[in-house]
């Protein structure tokens, strides 16, 4: 469950005597229930990456609050937010984000490297998610031996081994095409119905922002619900 109360946020830029404020986000509130698969839309510059930003903890808000499964996170240290975050946010992004020389096995793997789980059981959670996205025979292949709708399976396959309760999605189908984005949609689908994964997907595309139980827009920097209802 993410809740947001009262946030706002602003970005300096220019030098000292000349600077200017950007306001991106005013006086947001939305909750995320448990379950849920939440989209937002709005146009170009309105604030939907911030507003991920925010929630993931790479920006900090300027005025107001984030609390995620029961946590205040916007008030966590960053050192505090990155344990919380490996813990609870798994992610997927547009550019797919691997690491280029690593082979898929190795970029499903790393979340759990990073948690300090044995070598034995980190190759049986990484099999079972690269059989589980279909991907298994190419888990020797790197990043760029691999289609995008092979890349964004490992991608998503990071994000989910270590069984987060919330996936946060900036523009998932951004490098699809029209395939693979169904297949990816419905796979979106098929994880919140069976596991209970809760999503906040950021989009520009109509056919993603259908897969949410709820469509929030933002304008000018607030949030307007039911879009799509
Ligand atoms: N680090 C930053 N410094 C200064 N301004 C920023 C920064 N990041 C974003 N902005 C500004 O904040 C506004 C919102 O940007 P944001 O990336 O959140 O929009 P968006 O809705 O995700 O856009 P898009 O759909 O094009 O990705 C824009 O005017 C942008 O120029």
């Amino acid at each position: 469950m993410i809740t947001i109360r009262n946030l706002s946020h602003d970005f300096e830029i220019g030098k000292k005597g000349n600077k200017t404020i950007i306001p991106v986000l005013k006086d947001v509130s939305l909750t995320v229930g448990e379950g849920e698969i939440v989209t937002i839309v709005g146009r170009s510059g309105s604030g939907k990456s911030t507003l991920l930003n925010l929630v993931s903890g790479f920006i900090r808000p300027k005025q107001g609050e984030i609390i995620i499964n029961g946590t205040t996170v916007s008030s966590l240290n960053e050192a505090k937010f990155a344990d919380f975050r490996i813990k609870h946010l798994g992610f997927i992004f547009q550019s797919f984000q691997l690491i280029p020389s690593m082979t898929a096995y190795e970029n499903v793997e790393l979340p759990l490297v990073l948690q300090g789980m044995s070598e034995s059981r980190r190759k049986q959670k990484t099999e079972e998610m690269l059989a589980k996205v279909g991907l298994l025979e190419y888990r020797d292949h790197y990043p760029g031996e691999l289609s995008g709708g092979q890349q964004q399976r490992v991608s998503i396959s990071r994000a989910l081994v270590v069984n987060p309760p919330i996936i946060l999605a900036d523009e998932p189908t951004g490098s699809l095409d029209s395939e693979t984005e169904k297949e990816l949609l419905d796979f979106i689908i098929q994880l919140n119905k069976e596991l209970g994964i809760t999503f906040l997907i950021i989009t520009h595309d109509e056919h993603v922002a259908r897969v949410g139980h709820r469509t929030i827009e933002l304008r000018d920097g607030r949030v307007f619900e039911g879009v799509y209802a």
